[in-house]
């Protein structure tokens, strides 16, 4: 399968790398130019879960990309996902597949706008990865082989079939990947996940197992998740909350090869002082709470929270 990676940052070159690692024809597409320049130049060096690797994989600016591929997959930020699908609509073709894997609510409405819904999959995945250093190009590091859920949007036999044959690609790849009957479903979780997690670690300055220690913390995160369900339960999704709960906690056990993981948003504000993906978890049922009349006051004060550090930070 040829595939294009529209986003390589941690997330899109630990892909990358191991369906490239896999055999597949797979090339990155990045703004960054250094990060661009640097993987053509000595390859992308890659810690896969402990150990040293480089992958020797093309990369491209988007503009400067024009070959048919099979399937996008995109792995931007929230923010710059509707800028990034613009700067690549060259490529969505009648018959390209894109396949979503940002965390976050909200992206189909988004995708829609550059391709059919019968093109577009949908996942979530738990993979843990960064860039191993700040501001060092070509050099990122992933400490699980979490697993990744996908689904087509528009159900019909042959969106199923090509869904299959991406679960499979990205299994044989040596991620867990799994074909899903309800990615709304799944959506939904990992953004509730993502709610307790990424925010409460940005606002605390902690990773996933320190978090886990805090006294109290579970009421809290059980507070956030039951607005999340509230929210959840108007679009037709159903979060059972303790089962919520134990799977947001076992995020911060010992046990888990990735609780030392600094979540994506701690990443972005705390570690590069970037904007955060917070209006598209907590700010989302923030703001859907205030338009259905349901009070969300965890989210409201995460919500703040968040968008004040980054004030704080000048974060950009
Ligand atoms: N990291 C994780 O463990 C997980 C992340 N996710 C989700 O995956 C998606 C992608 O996240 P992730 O890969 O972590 O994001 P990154 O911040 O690692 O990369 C996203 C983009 O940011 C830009 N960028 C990053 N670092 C620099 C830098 N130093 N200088 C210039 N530009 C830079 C690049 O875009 P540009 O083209 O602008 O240069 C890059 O494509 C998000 O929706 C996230 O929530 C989901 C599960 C786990
Ligand atoms: C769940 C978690 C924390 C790791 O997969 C994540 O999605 C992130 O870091 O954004």
């Amino acid at each position: 399968m040829k595939i294009a990676i529209a986003g390589a940052g941690a997330m899109g070159c630990s892909y990358g790398h191991m369906l490239k690692q896999a055999g597949n024809d797979v090339v990155l597409l990045d703004n960054w130019e250094d990060h661009v320049n640097k993987i053509n130049e000595s390859g992308l060096k890659v810690n896969e879960v402990g150990q040293e690797k480089v992958t020797y994989i093309k990369a491209y600016k988007p503009s400067d990309y024009h070959e048919k591929v099979d399937l996008v997959i995109v792995f931007t930020k929230s923010l710059q996902l509707n800028s990034f699908l613009q700067q690549i609509k060259h490529l969505l073709t009648e018959d390209t597949k894109v396949l979503c894997l940002l965390n976050g609510l909200g992206h189909i409405e988004t995708l829609s706008q550059y391709t059919h819904k019968e093109n577009i999959y949908m996942g979530v995945t738990v993979v843990t990865a960064r860039f191993t250093n700040v501001n060092e190009p070509a050099n990122v590091s992933f400490s699980s082989y979490g697993k990744t859920e996908i689904e087509n949007v528009v159900s019909s036999k042959e969106a199923e079939r090509f869904g299959k044959l991406i679960a499979q690609t990205i299994n044989d790849s040596g991620l867990p990947c799994e074909f899903v009957d309800n990615i709304y479903w799944s959506i939904w979780r990992k953004a509730c996940l993502n709610g307790c997690m990424n925010s409460l670690c940005t606002i605390l300055d902690s990773n996933m197992l320190d978090l886990g220690k805090i006294n109290n913390i579970e009421y809290i995160i059980n507070s956030v998740i039951k607005e999340f369900a509230a929210i959840a339960s108007t679009e037709g999704i159903s979060l059972d909350i303790d089962e919520m709960t134990k799977f947001v906690m076992s995020f911060t056990a010992e046990t888990f090869s990735g609780a030392k993981h600094f979540p994506s948003m701690h990443q972005d504000l705390i570690r590069n002082h970037r904007l955060t993906e917070v209006d598209y978890l907590n700010g989302y049922v923030s703001r859907r709470g205030k338009e259905l009349n349901i009070p969300t006051p965890f989210n409201d004060l995460i919500t703040v929270l968040v968008h004040g550090k980054e004030y704080l930070l000048q974060a950009k």
